[in-house]
């Protein structure tokens, strides 16, 4: 113990050994280790995770923990501090979304299939998990993200920085949100709102306070339009998601969405696939399980395009009760709900992660057309 004459090399050479199981390479290479303080008998260090929604946070304490009981001294009190600094590869000379690490697009090919409660449930697990989380609900032809946090009836405010006005997001269960419902009216005919949606589309990027965020879901509306264009020109788009239901003809346009995406004149790493709707879960009875719409057909695409499969959503009624209260479903956070979008939230982050560990930095889109 104290007589082995301890002292902070020992330790960071052992957690030398420790890798980090997504991005390969030790935590001492990739910084994460700060803080090493030696006591008597005892050892206290922080690891700082990539995200704090870090699956593996478990597993890399108990592997530091092995890791100088087995090197340094067994009998050795350690005391691991987790925290997290989200990584982004965003920065830079970027002038739109300055304080937003990461811009995640969310997107599906057919309409209906639960994208936007998805967006609004990984959001809440985001922010649960310690993370900044923000919303712009670009979705123009149903801005639902309103009524699912109970916010329709409020009006963002504006304030005024640096002689410009900008938007102040409203502020729902610990998210920062921001709606096209606010800027288009719903009831002006589709052909205004089509040029209309780009142009408040990059107002509500740049000109909306959104502060400091770790992640800014982009809930996009179904389909490939405009608003995604102009969302790839405008901002560097960390990655997307699909959302898709197992259904043949939701995945016929999932397709499609995601081979948007991954165009070469557009080049947005795909995150990765969330299967929503995967099957029926009565509340009496949640070990049952009834596929209505097909089964697996969320991870085939995944599988098909050598994507990362994200996760499963069960089809239950409390998650359409809760959107339609205006609280979403992983606020209850004991629910076997929330659990299914923890697990999905988790695998996202993990994603970014190692997006921005591997890959180069994102970059607006130009087009000539
Ligand atoms: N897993 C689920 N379980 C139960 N109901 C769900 C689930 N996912 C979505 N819903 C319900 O299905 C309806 C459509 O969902 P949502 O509005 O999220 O879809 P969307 O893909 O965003 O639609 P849009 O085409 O309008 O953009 C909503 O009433 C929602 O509450």
């Amino acid at each position: 113990m104290g007589e082995l004459r301890i002292n902070k090399e020992d330790i960071i050479r052992a957690l030398s050994t420790v890798e980090e199981p997504d991005l390969k390479k030790d935590l001492v290479t990739l910084n994460m280790i700060k803080d090493v303080e030696l006591g008597v008998g005892e050892v206290r260090f922080t690891v700082v995770l990539t995200t704090p929604a870090c699956p593996l946070k478990e597993l890399i304490r108990q592997r530091c923990e092995d890791a100088i009981h087995t090197l340094v001294d067994p009998e050795l009190r350690i005391v691991v501090n987790m925290t997290a600094d989200v990584t982004t590869t965003a920065f830079g000379n970027k002038t739109i979304l300055a304080s937003v690490k990461n811009v995640i697009a969310i997107a599906s090919g057919k309409g209906g299939v639960g994208k936007s409660t998805v967006t609004a449930n990984l959001a809440i697990a985001l922010k649960n998990a310690g993370a900044q989380v923000g919303i712009l609900d670009a979705d123009i032809y149903g801005p639902s993200i309103p009524v699912m946090f109970g916010a329709e009836d409020l009006q963002p405010t504006v304030t005024v920085i640096d002689g410009k006005n900008m938007i102040n997001p409203i502020l729902q269960y610990g998210i920062k949100m921001i709606s096209m419902g606010f800027l288009v009216p719903a009831d002006s005919p589709m052909v205004w709102r089509g040029p209309m949606a780009s142009q408040a589309l990059k107002q509500l990027m740049g000109d909306v306070n959104w502060g400091e965020l770790d992640y800014l879901l982009i809930d996009l509306p179904p389909g490939t339009g405009d608003v995604h264009l102009t969302l790839v020109q405008s901002a560097p788009v960390t990655g997307a998601v699909i959302v898709t239901t197992p259904q043949k003809v939701a995945l016929a346009d999932a397709k499609k969405g995601l081979q948007m995406f991954m165009q070469p004149q557009i080049n947005v790493p795909v995150l990765g696939i969330v299967e929503n709707m995967a099957y029926f879960t009565p509340a009496e009875l949640p070990e049952n399980r009834y596929y209505l719409f097909g089964k697996g057909g969320g991870k085939w695409l995944a599988e098909h395009y050598e994507l990362p499969f994200l996760g499963e959503i069960p089809l239950v009624q409390g998650i359409r009760e809760a959107g339609d209260e205006g609280r979403p479903a992983a606020t209850y956070t004991d629910s076997l709900t929330a659990l299914a979008f923890q697990k999905t939230a988790e695998a996202l982050a993990q994603q970014v992660a190692i997006r921005n560990a591997t890959l180069e930095k994102t970059k607006r889109v130009e087009m000539t057309v």
